[in-house]
């Protein structure tokens, strides 16, 4: 079951490129101040190792909020799995594990391993690192890639953790996704439309909750992910759950908590 962020603003398949002329920061700006080596107040200092120590407190009593496990992101292709994940675990101070990086580090490019081992020897090391990141506990999140969901074993690992399901549309996809990485879309574009229908139902099984992301965005949609994120460590710590058993008493019931 899965509560559903029907019409949820996200923007998921949103752009390659930025959306949107938003300035880089300075990434040395230059102080106009002397720097002081001593221990009151130049970098390294005091007050800045302070002012890191209070950072440190806020991002644990954040996570202190949220699920003591790891939050999966499942959906189709494209639909924002790896970069929402990232801003959601960075916003909230938290490990991000993107399954698909993983197996790049390990095995290199997913495109050229399809061609050269087959779809089948992917699909089998995929459900390997999944289950390895799965296994580690403390709060983070876990994206994984598009077919994941398809491995049984994967699956069943999945009762154990809140799921996040984004969904977004072909259309969407075909705007703006880089298709090249996607060894399954690269000859035929179209064909994203039709492995979501074989694998609609294997989401729909996992998910905790969806949102959609091709419409609106990213800022807004990472915050309502935030906020269902911290609603699950809440009702973890009700229920006196314990890290890496069933989510079942929480799921089908979860709807947006913002
Ligand atoms: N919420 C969003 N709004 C706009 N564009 C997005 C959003 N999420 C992802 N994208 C864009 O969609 C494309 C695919 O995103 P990605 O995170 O790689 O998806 P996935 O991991 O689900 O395959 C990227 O070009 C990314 O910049
Ligand atoms: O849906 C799929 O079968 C796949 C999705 C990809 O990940 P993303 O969903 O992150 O694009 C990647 O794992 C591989 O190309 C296969
Ligand atoms: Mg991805």
């Amino acid at each position: 079951m899965n509560g559903s962020e029907g019409g949820a603003p996200g923007g998921g398949a949103g752009q390659d490129s930025d959306r949107g002329p938003v300035p880089a920061p300075p990434k040395h700006p230059l102080s106009t101040q002397p720097i002081r080596l001593t221990d009151s107040g130049g970098p390294g200092s005091g007050e800045s190792k302070s002012k890191a120590r209070s950072k440190r407190r806020r991002s644990r009593r954040r996570a202190g909020r949220l699920p003591d496990r790891a939050v999966v992101l499942v959906g189709p292709m494209a639909a924002g799995k790896t970069s929402l994940g990232r801003k959601v675990a960075k916003d909230l101070g938290i490990p991000f594990v993107d399954t698909d990086a993983v197996f790049v580090r390990e095995h290199g490019a997913i495109t050229d391993f399809f061609a050269e081992k087959g779809e089948p020897e992917f699909r089998r090391i995929e459900a390997e690192i999944i289950a390895a990141e799965l296994a580690r506990p403390g709060s983070r999140i876990v994206a994984l890639g598009g077919g994941a969901v398809l491995a049984e074993a994967t699956r069943e690992l999945l009762r154990g953790h809140p799921v996040v399901l984004l969904m977004t549309t072909q259309a969407a996809v075909l705007r703006t996704a880089n298709l090249s990485r996607r060894p399954l879309l690269r000859d035929d574009p179209d064909a994203w439309g039709r492995i979501l229908e074989v694998r609609r139902p294997l989401y729909d099984e996992v998910a905790d909750v969806t949102f959609r992301t091709d419409r609106g965005s990213k800022e807004q949609l990472a915050r309502r992910v935030a906020g269902w994120m911290r609603g699950q460590g809440r009702r973890q710590r009700t229920a006196g759950d314990e890290p890496n058993t069933s989510t079942a008493a929480s799921r089908g019931m979860d709807t947006d908590t913002e």
